[in-house]
This record gives C-alpha cells, structure tokens and sequence, in this order.
C-alpha cells in the first residue's frame, strides 16, 4: 500500500489546490470604525445548477484513526464546499488533481490549528477527517436539484500518516 505523509498545510503549497481560509493573508482591513478587522474574500462560494443556492451548515465530525487506509475520494460537480472549524484544533485534509481517467495521486496537509479551507468546484478532496477528538465545523457549500456527489473508489488503498508528533 503507497504510503502518505500529511505535511503541514500553507496558503502556498495549498494554492493549487483550493484556498485557504485563516487570518493569515494580506487582504485585511478595519471596519466599524475600528473595532473590528475584516479578513476580506478568502474564498469564492460557487453554486451551480438546477435551483442552486449557496448553503450556509454545521458539521460534527468524529475522529478518524490514523494511519487511515484512504480508499475513495469524492467532488462535487455543481458547487466548492469550505469547512471551517469552530475549535482549534488541525484535520487532515486530502486533494488531488484531475487525473486522465478521475482523480491523480492523493496529496495529504494537515491544517494549523482554526484553519480552514475551501474546496472549488470539482476538486477530488477526502470527506471531513477531525483528529482525535470530535469537532464542529461550518460549512459552506451547495444546495439545489441534481445530484452534487461524485465519488471515487481507488484501485489500491493509501496508507495517510500524521507527520510525527501530532496529537
Ligand atoms: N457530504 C458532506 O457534507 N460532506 C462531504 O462532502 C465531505 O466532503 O465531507
Ligand atoms: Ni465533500
């Protein structure tokens, strides 16, 4: 089984990918007089489709184990999908490209602690994977007619490994 280090998520080795969603970029900017910051448009919500509409969620995830056997990967065709935890806590978060007959080899970060991100249209990505422990998460994603799930069972399982000395 091909073996897969997670390594630390950045908004530069994630921008291939999808976006991030933390208070680490450049485009910040005070509102209300002052009293508050805005960390402005990390994001693009698409919603495409039959009586599409941007939907605003919680999830509670509970924890996976690691090493975790990763044997499917899923996308959805109509709409990006952010997950943004409420505890700060890391996820691992699994991405791959198009590949010439579904998704290409899997990539796997681990997010800093209340980072979010941000899945575009139609990117491969692995379901919601908390760390330990059980965690909220909102979520921003797509609501509408058709189906939005496209899933992809590998031909041989991944073995995803925490970098060392993760909790
Ligand atoms: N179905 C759902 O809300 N979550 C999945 O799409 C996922 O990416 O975890
Ligand atoms: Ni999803």
């Amino acid at each position: 089984m091909s073996r897969i280090v997670a390594r630390p998520l950045t908004r530069e080795n994630f921008a291939e990918f999808g976006d991030v969603i933390d208070m680490g970029g450049d485009n910040h900017y005070p509102i209300n007089g002052g009293k508050a910051e805005r960390y402005h448009d990390l994001a693009t919500a698409e919603a495409q489709g039959p009586n599409a509409r941007v939907l605003i969620s919680m999830v509670r995830g509970t924890p996976y184990d690691f090493p975790l056997k990763l044997t499917m990967v899923e996308r959805h065709p109509f709409g990006s999908q952010a997950f943004i935890p409420l505890s700060p806590r890391p996820f691992l978060v699994i991405v791959c490209h198009d590949g010439d007959d579904g998704p290409g080899e899997p990539h796997a970060f681990i997010t800093a602690p209340g980072q979010g991100v941000n899945y575009p249209r139609n990117r491969w990505h692995g379901v919601l994977m908390p760390i330990g422990e059980s965690q909220d998460f909102l979520v921003v994603d797509r609501g509408g007619d058709g189906s939005n799930l496209e899933e992809c069972h590998f031909s041989h399982a991944y073995e995803i490994h925490l970098p060392d000395g993760t909790a």
